[in-house]
């Protein structure tokens, strides 16, 4: 049985709890959770929440707290010259009062950000600059060039920042010639902001960096920065020479060129795709240490992290007020939430404060190790420090990282020996060249909650995939150097006191760009030898299933190499069981499970609801969300292998409507889904991207296992038949969608659909990005015009929109419908020492 979602939330703390019972590491007062919205409503405000005045005036305190005025206050009336709470209100009345935050940054929806970010105020961006300088730790990505010309001394060489992204080397080269600078060699990659430039001798250095400085493209100054000594750099290349004589394709200039590069493998363009909480920050592009760059609010006591997440929600939820004002048809009224928001400082809703995470130090279950170069040339493991568009490719060891498991560390660095003697080269992003790539370290838990500083020993299971690019290499090399792999982790595992659990290990190859591998990359389960100590399970015949196990609400889960599942898992619990709580379940029920994954938030809440329907592109994720409804013992579910976008348009009519041509409507989604399970018509599925959500197709290579397909078709016939056992297509009185989508938020189909089936009263958003969700919730909340605009035909203007006046512009063609309304959101913190955090918002109308 899974545990009441009312028991855990009633254990949950908000804020407010959570910096008391955090008293020991928060020296300072606690904050406030939301600012009440007026005199009269601070009776309704939960009693955690109020206003801590005598602590929070800084005229009790020797020193103030150091959020102290750093956020604007949003209950601050111009005309007036205050807020309800007067001089003691402890945020900024004002740009004239407010602070700089602990990173010396500014309150983002602040004059000074915007200023600092649009480099209007001189004085501020000198200071960056000046810091980027000596942060600046690109490396020498030139040595060995293309065309395998020698690029001797680093320290003639020179990194220029800020230059055109759309340029490449040839530009570059002309841009210097133009200039009357004499090089010896000019690399640029399009879409770099970096070029690398190296000389013949410190004249020709020294007179190009007089004739660059001063030198801009368009409002960026341009930056001549050091090229990072590399003390490793011989010792690596002539390694690699040694074993590399009998690659075939990767030639000795590139030999050189890969001893000579520190790779970026996880981008932050990679990172913002991920919905985990691992991507970097852009504020810690350049960070001096792995700790600064994954997890930089680390120096924040806890309840600190909690205080500044939940501003910054607060902040990105008064856009979708302020779009959904500006977007609100001429002749129409604005909505009751819109007129109210005034007395809640702006706020579209209700926030309820921030539910802070049950563990807060090593509680990722899935760590992505960056393969490459440190500072010193040294091969490492561990994270980037920051964006390879921007030039930063070195990558330091997972040091001192708080969200890191000792586990994964442990792993990674068993790795990094392995890698000290190289045979195949490291990925060389510069180049697209080389073989090892990424480490991901996934741990699985057994049952039961265990305190903060003993989590890390109820980790009883551990998955690795190596990410690699096998392209043009020898099979039989590679496969004994997977074996020696395998060796090294497996003894590595069995010499750690206690004996580190091992359970699975694979491979997966990839070519692409980035790390970030899509799902069907191949993967080879590679077999771990047996040691003396070691803990992997006894196996009929050897043979492991590429799987790990983790428990959610008393419910165990299935999880396959690359299905997703959030990374931290008590906290996942919280988030899971307020979605439940707000989404006004019951037997009557149906609930979609919009994004499914393995179906944990479906599963979870299966026994509170009639039916779930979960609807997941990624296939081994849907077969697992079936294996994870078969091994609980849950009939009730239903899941779909599809993009959203091409089947809720179907699933929703069909549910929602089961007398309008029930046959016609569902058949499109009925074969499909056949086609899913069973893997047949293969050639003939087509995918038609720009529909409008009925019709129903797979990607056929993603969902091409018929044994699976099988297992899927039987729980189905099980659980698709209603009650009286007759029709195909049970009808619910409630129907109510969550939605967990990634991080660019739900797709515009999928958002056209759910608004404009007016029988979903209910809408609960999770996300783990709240601009998306901010975006997405202006389409779904802002009026109908009394007349619909067709969509301009020229997009071109699209590019430069943000995602809020994306939104507003989607907005003014959605099909006349009765718009959604904020009721109320708050925040989960599933990821203590980053700056990200899961939002969940409901939706009514
Ligand atoms: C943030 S995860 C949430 C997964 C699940 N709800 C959970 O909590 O474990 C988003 C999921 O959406 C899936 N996804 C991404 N785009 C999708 C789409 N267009 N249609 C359906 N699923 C999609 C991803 O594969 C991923 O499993």
């Amino acid at each position: 049985m899974a545990a009441s979602p009312n028991n855990q939330l009633s254990e949950t703390k908000t804020l407010d709890s959570a910096a008391q019972t955090n008293g020991q590491d928060s020296p300072q007062p606690s904050c406030e959770s939301i600012p009440p919205s007026d005199p009269q409503s601070t009776a309704d405000t939960n009693p955690g929440e109020k206003r801590k005045r005598d602590d929070d005036d800084p005229t009790q305190n020797s020193s103030p707290h150091p959020l102290w005025k750093t956020t604007l206050c949003s209950y601050f009336r111009r005309q007036d010259g205050s807020c309800t709470h007067g001089s003691t209100c402890k945020y900024a009345h004002g740009e004239e009062e407010l602070r700089p935050r602990l990173d010396n940054s500014w309150d983002p929806t602040s004059e000074r950000a915007k200023k600092a970010m649009k480099g209007e105020n001189g004085e501020k961006v000198a200071e960056k600059e000046e810091e980027e300088q000596e942060v600046m730790m690109t490396e020498m990505v030139m040595d060995g060039g293309e065309d395998g010309e020698e690029c001797g001394d680093p320290q003639l060489s020179k990194c220029l920042v800020h230059l055109p992204r759309k340029w490449h080397g040839d530009n570059l080269r002309k841009f210097l010639s133009e200039q009357g600078i004499t090089f010896k060699s000019a690399k640029k990659k399009k879409g770099m902001v970096v070029g690398f430039v190296s000389f013949e001798n410190a004249e020709q250095l020294k007179s190009a960096v007089e004739e660059l400085e001063g030198k801009s493209f368009g409002n960026k100054n341009l930056k001549v920065a050091n090229v990072i000594p590399r003390p490793f750099e011989r010792k690596v290349k002539s390694a690699m020479a040694a074993t590399l004589s009998s690659q075939q394709t990767i030639d000795d200039a590139s030999i050189k060129e890969n001893a000579g590069v520190s790779i970026a493998s996880n981008e932050v363009q990679d990172g913002a795709t991920n919905c985990d909480g691992s991507a970097l920050d852009d504020s810690t592009s350049k960070a001096k240490c792995a700790r600064d760059a994954v997890t930089p609010l680390a120096h924040m006591p806890y309840g600190d992290q909690l205080e500044h997440k939940k501003n910054s929600v607060m902040q990105m939820l008064k856009k979708l007020t302020r779009n959904a004002r500006k977007a609100c048809p001429n002749g129409v009224s604005l909505p009751q939430w819109v007129l109210q928001s005034r007395e809640r400082g702006g706020l579209p809703c209700e926030v309820e404060g921030i539910i802070e995470s049950p563990v807060v130090n090593g509680y990722r279950n899935k760590c992505e190790f960056s393969v490459g170069y440190s500072q010193q040339g040294k091969p490492t493991v561990g994270f980037m420090l920051g964006n390879f568009r921007e030039g930063v490719t070195a990558v330091e060891e997972p040091v001192d990282c708080p969200n890191v498991s000792k586990i994964a560390c442990r792993y990674a660095s068993i790795f990094q020996e392995f890698l000290q003697h190289l045979s195949f080269p490291i990925w060389n992003r510069f180049k697209n060249t080389g073989f090892w790539r990424q480490l991901t370290v996934r741990e699985g838990r057994s049952a039961g909650k265990v305190a903060d500083e003993n989590f890390e020993a109820n980790i009883s299971e551990v998955m690795l995939i190596v990410q690699v690019c096998s392209v043009g290499l020898d099979e039989a090399q590679v496969t004994n150097e997977f074996e020696r792999l395998a060796q090294a982790f497996a003894a590595g595992a069995a010499a750690n006191s206690p004996p580190l659990p091992l359970n699975v290990f694979v491979v997966q190859d990839h070519q692409g760009i980035s790390n970030v591998a899509p799902t069907d990359a191949p993967l080879r389960s590679i077999p771990i030898p047996k040691t003396e100590s070691s803990l992997q399970p006894e196996t009929a015949n050897n043979i492991i299933e590429a799987r790990i196990h983790d428990c959610i609400s008393n419910l165990r889960f299935s999880i396959s190499p690359t299905a997703f599942f959030q990374v931290n898992t008590l906290a996942a619990e919280k988030l899971y069981s307020l979605a439940g709580e707000w989404a006004g379940l019951g037997p009557d029920t149906l609930l979609f499970d919009i994004c499914c994954g393995t179906g944990t938030i479906g599963l979870t809440l299966a026994h509170r609801v009639g039916m779930v329907i979960g609807i997941e592109m990624n296939a081994s994720a849907v077969q697992d969300a079936y294996k994870n409804a078969e091994i609980n013992g849950i009939k009730n579910c239903r899941f779909i292998c599809s993009k959203a976008e091409d089947v809720i348009g179907s699933l929703l009519k069909e549910y929602l409507n089961v007398s309008e041509k029930q046959g016609q409507l569902s058949s499109a989604l009925e074969s499909s889904e056949k086609r899913i399970l069973t893997g047949e018509e293969k050639d003939t599925c087509t995918t038609n991207a720009h529909n409008d959500g009925e019709s129903s197709c797979q990607e056929p290579e993603k969902c091409s296992s018929e044994n699976d397909g099988k297992e899927i078709q039987n729980q189905l016939q099980e659980s698709s038949t209603s009650k009286d056992g007759n029709s195909s297509v049970p009808q619910f009185k409630n129907v109510v969608a969550i939605v967990d989508p990634p991080r660019m938020g739900l797709h515009p189909t999928v958002i056209k659909v759910l608004r404009t089936h007016a029988p979903l009263r209910r809408l609960v958003y999770i996300s783990c990005n709240p601009e998306s969700l901010v975006a997405n919730a202006i389409e779904l909340c802002t009026p109908s015009p009394e007349k619909v605009e067709k969509g301009k035909k020229d997009n071109r203007g699209w590019r430069n929109m943000s995602s809020a006046g994306l939104a507003r512009h989607r907005a003014k063609s959605m099909p006349i419908s009765e718009p959604f309304q904020p009721v109320k959101a708050m925040a989960v913190d599933l990821f203590p020492h980053t700056p990200h955090c899961e939002m969940v918002m409901l939706l009514e109308r």
